[in-house]
Protein backbone atom coordinates (compact mmCIF):
# COMPACT_ATOMS: atom_id res chain seq x y z
CA UNK A 1 0.00 0.00 0.00
CA UNK A 2 3.07 2.42 0.99
CA UNK A 3 4.37 2.08 -2.36
CA UNK A 4 1.39 2.47 -4.37
CA UNK A 5 0.53 4.96 -2.69
CA UNK A 6 3.76 7.07 -3.06
CA UNK A 7 3.43 6.25 -7.21
CA UNK A 8 -0.54 7.26 -7.34
CA UNK A 9 0.45 10.41 -5.15
CA UNK A 10 3.98 10.80 -7.52
CA UNK A 11 1.72 10.74 -10.65
CA UNK A 12 -0.31 14.03 -10.02
CA UNK A 13 0.01 16.19 -12.73
CA UNK A 14 0.42 19.35 -10.95
CA UNK A 15 3.68 18.52 -9.88
CA UNK A 16 6.40 17.89 -11.55
CA UNK A 17 9.50 17.21 -8.91
CA UNK A 18 9.02 14.49 -6.17
CA UNK A 19 5.91 14.56 -4.42
CA UNK A 20 7.71 12.84 -1.41
CA UNK A 21 11.07 14.07 -1.04
CA UNK A 22 13.43 11.09 -0.59
CA UNK A 23 13.97 10.72 3.16
CA UNK A 24 11.43 13.06 3.84
CA UNK A 25 9.42 11.88 7.63
CA UNK A 26 7.53 15.58 7.94
CA UNK A 27 5.95 16.52 4.75
CA UNK A 28 2.80 18.27 4.20
CA UNK A 29 -0.24 18.13 4.06
CA UNK A 30 -2.15 15.83 5.95
CA UNK A 31 -5.35 14.36 7.13
CA UNK A 32 -6.26 15.48 10.57
CA UNK A 33 -7.90 12.70 12.25
CA UNK A 34 -9.48 14.64 14.61
CA UNK A 35 -9.55 11.55 17.61
CA UNK A 36 -6.44 10.82 17.23
CA UNK A 37 -5.21 14.50 18.01
CA UNK A 38 -3.52 15.14 21.08
CA UNK A 39 -4.75 17.82 23.88
CA UNK A 40 -2.01 19.65 25.22
CA UNK A 41 -2.26 21.90 28.30
CA UNK A 42 0.91 23.59 27.34
CA UNK A 43 -0.11 25.30 24.43
CA UNK A 44 -0.26 29.01 24.74
CA UNK A 45 -3.19 31.47 23.03
CA UNK A 46 -1.73 32.27 19.21
CA UNK A 47 -1.30 36.29 19.15
CA UNK A 48 -1.50 37.90 15.99
CA UNK A 49 -0.74 41.66 15.72
CA UNK A 50 -0.52 42.63 11.95
CA UNK A 51 -0.12 46.46 10.59
CA UNK A 52 -2.36 46.79 7.64
CA UNK A 53 0.20 49.34 5.75
CA UNK A 54 2.68 46.83 5.78
CA UNK A 55 0.41 45.06 2.88
CA UNK A 56 2.59 45.89 -0.41
CA UNK A 57 1.09 43.96 -3.41
CA UNK A 58 -0.65 40.75 -5.19
CA UNK A 59 1.71 38.89 -7.30
CA UNK A 60 0.32 35.61 -9.46
CA UNK A 61 3.29 32.97 -9.19
CA UNK A 62 1.82 30.61 -11.52
CA UNK A 63 0.81 28.52 -8.54
CA UNK A 64 -0.84 30.48 -6.55
CA UNK A 65 -2.10 34.09 -6.11
CA UNK A 66 0.30 35.62 -2.88
CA UNK A 67 -0.01 38.96 -0.71
CA UNK A 68 2.81 39.78 -0.03
CA UNK A 69 4.52 42.24 2.92
CA UNK A 70 7.02 44.28 4.02
CA UNK A 71 9.13 41.89 6.38
CA UNK A 72 11.61 44.49 6.67
CA UNK A 73 10.66 44.64 10.42
CA UNK A 74 8.80 43.51 13.40
CA UNK A 75 5.52 45.01 12.17
CA UNK A 76 3.59 42.25 11.36
CA UNK A 77 4.13 39.33 13.47
CA UNK A 78 2.58 35.81 15.56
CA UNK A 79 3.73 34.56 18.89
CA UNK A 80 2.73 32.35 21.25
CA UNK A 81 0.90 29.15 20.50
CA UNK A 82 3.36 26.18 19.84
CA UNK A 83 5.74 29.17 18.60
CA UNK A 84 9.17 29.62 20.80
CA UNK A 85 10.27 32.58 19.15
CA UNK A 86 7.84 35.50 17.14
CA UNK A 87 7.64 34.83 13.69
CA UNK A 88 7.13 37.77 10.85
CA UNK A 89 4.18 37.84 8.48
CA UNK A 90 5.76 37.61 4.97
CA UNK A 91 2.84 36.65 2.64
CA UNK A 92 -0.58 34.65 2.74
CA UNK A 93 -1.75 32.53 -0.53
CA UNK A 94 -4.48 30.36 -1.13
CA UNK A 95 -5.78 26.61 -2.33
CA UNK A 96 -8.49 25.85 -4.35
CA UNK A 97 -10.03 23.17 -6.13
CA UNK A 98 -12.16 23.36 -9.68
CA UNK A 99 -15.20 22.55 -7.73
CA UNK A 100 -16.50 23.01 -4.25
CA UNK A 101 -16.03 19.27 -2.96
CA UNK A 102 -12.41 19.50 -2.70
CA UNK A 103 -9.31 22.07 -2.96
CA UNK A 104 -7.80 22.30 0.51
CA UNK A 105 -4.45 21.07 1.64
CA UNK A 106 -5.16 19.65 4.62
CA UNK A 107 -8.29 17.46 5.67
CA UNK A 108 -10.11 16.80 8.84
CA UNK A 109 -11.21 13.57 8.77
CA UNK A 110 -11.05 12.64 5.56
CA UNK A 111 -13.08 15.85 4.63
CA UNK A 112 -11.93 18.13 1.82
CA UNK A 113 -12.82 22.07 2.29
CA UNK A 114 -13.14 23.97 -0.94
CA UNK A 115 -10.28 26.44 -0.21
CA UNK A 116 -7.47 26.75 2.30
CA UNK A 117 -5.52 29.95 3.17
CA UNK A 118 -2.22 29.85 4.45
CA UNK A 119 -0.33 33.03 6.27
CA UNK A 120 3.11 32.25 6.08
CA UNK A 121 5.51 33.79 8.99
CA UNK A 122 9.02 33.49 9.71
CA UNK A 123 11.78 32.98 12.60
CA UNK A 124 13.40 36.57 12.20
CA UNK A 125 14.92 36.10 15.74
CA UNK A 126 17.22 33.32 14.48
CA UNK A 127 17.46 33.86 11.27
CA UNK A 128 18.36 36.53 9.06
CA UNK A 129 16.03 35.79 6.20
CA UNK A 130 13.19 34.24 4.45
CA UNK A 131 15.55 32.36 2.23
CA UNK A 132 17.60 30.80 4.69
CA UNK A 133 14.82 30.25 7.33
CA UNK A 134 13.20 28.08 4.98
CA UNK A 135 16.38 25.56 5.41
CA UNK A 136 16.11 25.65 8.83
CA UNK A 137 13.23 23.37 11.26
CA UNK A 138 11.83 25.72 13.07
CA UNK A 139 12.61 28.54 10.54
CA UNK A 140 8.47 28.81 9.21
CA UNK A 141 5.20 29.22 10.88
CA UNK A 142 2.21 28.91 8.49
CA UNK A 143 -1.66 29.46 9.99
CA UNK A 144 -3.95 27.61 8.03
CA UNK A 145 -7.82 28.12 7.61
CA UNK A 146 -10.02 26.38 5.78
CA UNK A 147 -12.45 27.91 3.50
CA UNK A 148 -16.00 27.19 3.94
CA UNK A 149 -19.04 27.93 1.26
CA UNK A 150 -21.76 30.06 3.37
CA UNK A 151 -22.14 34.10 3.35
CA UNK A 152 -20.30 36.00 1.38
CA UNK A 153 -16.79 37.46 3.14
CA UNK A 154 -16.65 41.17 2.89
CA UNK A 155 -12.98 41.56 4.26
CA UNK A 156 -11.81 39.18 1.13
CA UNK A 157 -14.12 41.11 -1.65
CA UNK A 158 -11.63 43.63 -1.55
CA UNK A 159 -9.12 40.58 -2.35
CA UNK A 160 -11.57 39.67 -4.98
CA UNK A 161 -11.97 42.67 -6.35
CA UNK A 162 -8.31 43.62 -7.17
CA UNK A 163 -7.98 39.21 -8.64
CA UNK A 164 -8.62 40.43 -12.52
CA UNK A 165 -5.91 42.35 -12.32
CA UNK A 166 -3.56 39.51 -11.89
CA UNK A 167 -5.41 37.19 -13.97
CA UNK A 168 -2.00 35.73 -15.63
CA UNK A 169 1.15 34.33 -14.32
CA UNK A 170 3.90 36.81 -13.52
CA UNK A 171 1.49 40.12 -13.14
CA UNK A 172 1.32 41.88 -9.84
CA UNK A 173 -0.73 44.83 -8.30
CA UNK A 174 -0.02 47.18 -5.77
CA UNK A 175 -1.88 46.82 -3.03
CA UNK A 176 -1.71 48.89 0.06
CA UNK A 177 -3.52 48.52 2.79
CA UNK A 178 -5.05 45.00 4.13
CA UNK A 179 -4.98 43.61 7.31
CA UNK A 180 -5.56 39.54 7.07
CA UNK A 181 -6.81 39.24 10.40
CA UNK A 182 -10.05 39.59 9.08
CA UNK A 183 -9.59 36.75 7.25
CA UNK A 184 -9.42 34.45 10.60
CA UNK A 185 -11.91 33.08 12.53
CA UNK A 186 -12.34 34.43 15.75
CA UNK A 187 -12.71 30.51 17.76
CA UNK A 188 -9.15 30.54 19.03
CA UNK A 189 -8.66 27.19 18.75
CA UNK A 190 -6.00 25.20 16.53
CA UNK A 191 -4.44 21.96 15.78
CA UNK A 192 -0.39 22.22 15.49
CA UNK A 193 2.11 19.73 14.19
CA UNK A 194 5.52 19.48 12.38
CA UNK A 195 5.30 19.67 8.31
CA UNK A 196 6.99 21.10 5.55
CA UNK A 197 6.09 23.62 2.18
CA UNK A 198 3.57 22.14 0.36
CA UNK A 199 5.41 23.42 -3.16
CA UNK A 200 8.88 22.81 -4.38
CA UNK A 201 11.02 23.07 -2.55
CA UNK A 202 9.00 21.36 0.03
CA UNK A 203 11.79 21.74 2.85
CA UNK A 204 10.76 20.11 6.62
CA UNK A 205 10.84 23.74 8.10
CA UNK A 206 7.35 24.53 8.94
CA UNK A 207 5.35 24.28 12.32
CA UNK A 208 1.70 24.04 10.89
CA UNK A 209 -1.21 26.10 12.95
CA UNK A 210 -4.40 24.95 11.78
CA UNK A 211 -7.27 27.00 13.17
CA UNK A 212 -10.31 24.13 13.94
CA UNK A 213 -13.18 26.59 12.70
CA UNK A 214 -13.44 27.91 8.80
CA UNK A 215 -14.05 30.97 7.58
CA UNK A 216 -17.47 31.56 5.19
CA UNK A 217 -17.32 32.75 1.59
CA UNK A 218 -20.15 32.53 -1.12
CA UNK A 219 -20.06 30.77 -4.81
CA UNK A 220 -18.60 34.04 -6.60
CA UNK A 221 -15.70 34.64 -4.31
CA UNK A 222 -14.49 31.32 -4.93
CA UNK A 223 -15.29 31.24 -8.48
CA UNK A 224 -13.45 34.45 -8.56
CA UNK A 225 -9.91 32.29 -7.17
CA UNK A 226 -11.08 29.59 -10.29
CA UNK A 227 -10.84 32.43 -13.23
CA UNK A 228 -6.94 33.04 -12.43
CA UNK A 229 -4.57 31.14 -14.60
CA UNK A 230 -1.27 29.24 -13.88
CA UNK A 231 0.01 30.82 -17.85
CA UNK A 232 1.14 33.50 -18.69
CA UNK A 233 -0.81 36.29 -21.21
CA UNK A 234 -0.82 35.32 -24.86
CA UNK A 235 0.04 31.16 -23.85
CA UNK A 236 -3.11 28.72 -24.01
CA UNK A 237 -5.13 29.75 -21.08
CA UNK A 238 -4.92 27.28 -18.25
CA UNK A 239 -7.39 27.71 -15.33
CA UNK A 240 -5.88 28.36 -11.91
CA UNK A 241 -7.75 25.18 -9.80
CA UNK A 242 -6.87 22.26 -8.03
CA UNK A 243 -3.22 23.87 -6.77
CA UNK A 244 -3.25 21.21 -3.77
CA UNK A 245 -0.89 18.80 -3.12
CA UNK A 246 -2.04 15.27 -2.42
CA UNK A 247 -2.19 13.91 1.44
CA UNK A 248 1.39 13.26 2.23
CA UNK A 249 1.77 10.12 5.54
CA UNK A 250 1.31 10.89 8.84
CA UNK A 251 4.57 8.71 9.28
CA UNK A 252 5.98 8.93 13.23
CA UNK A 253 4.20 12.73 14.24
CA UNK A 254 1.14 13.50 16.66
CA UNK A 255 -1.32 16.00 15.61
CA UNK A 256 -1.69 18.53 19.16
CA UNK A 257 -5.01 20.66 19.68
CA UNK A 258 -5.36 23.54 21.80
CA UNK A 259 -8.27 22.50 23.02
CA UNK A 260 -10.28 19.35 24.63
N1 LIG B 1 1.89 26.16 0.72
S1 LIG B 1 2.94 26.56 1.89
O1 LIG B 1 2.32 27.46 2.83
O2 LIG B 1 3.51 25.34 2.45
C1 LIG B 1 4.28 27.44 1.18
C2 LIG B 1 4.70 28.63 1.76
C3 LIG B 1 5.77 29.35 1.21
C4 LIG B 1 6.41 28.87 0.07
C5 LIG B 1 7.56 29.66 -0.52
O3 LIG B 1 7.91 30.69 0.02
N2 LIG B 1 8.13 29.22 -1.66
C6 LIG B 1 9.21 30.00 -2.31
C7 LIG B 1 10.55 29.71 -1.69
C8 LIG B 1 10.91 28.44 -1.40
C9 LIG B 1 12.19 28.19 -0.86
C10 LIG B 1 13.06 29.21 -0.60
C11 LIG B 1 12.63 30.47 -0.86
F1 LIG B 1 13.42 31.47 -0.59
C12 LIG B 1 11.38 30.73 -1.40
F2 LIG B 1 10.98 31.96 -1.61
C13 LIG B 1 6.00 27.68 -0.52
C14 LIG B 1 4.93 26.96 0.04
ZN1 LIG C 1 0.14 27.08 0.79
Amino acid sequence: ACCSYRLRDALHPLWQSPLTIPGGTRQSPINIQWRDSVYDPFLKPLKISYDPTTCLHIWNNGYSFLVEFDDSTDRSIIVGGPLENQYRLKQFHFHWGAINDWGSEHTVDSKFYPAELHLVHWNAVEYPSFEEAVMEGNGLAVIGVFLKLGARHEGLQTLVDALPAVKHKDTVIEFDVFDPSCLLPSCPDYWTYAGSLTTPPLTESVTWIIKKKPIEVDEDQLEAFRMLLFTSDGEEEKRMVDNFRPLQPLMDRTVRSSFQ
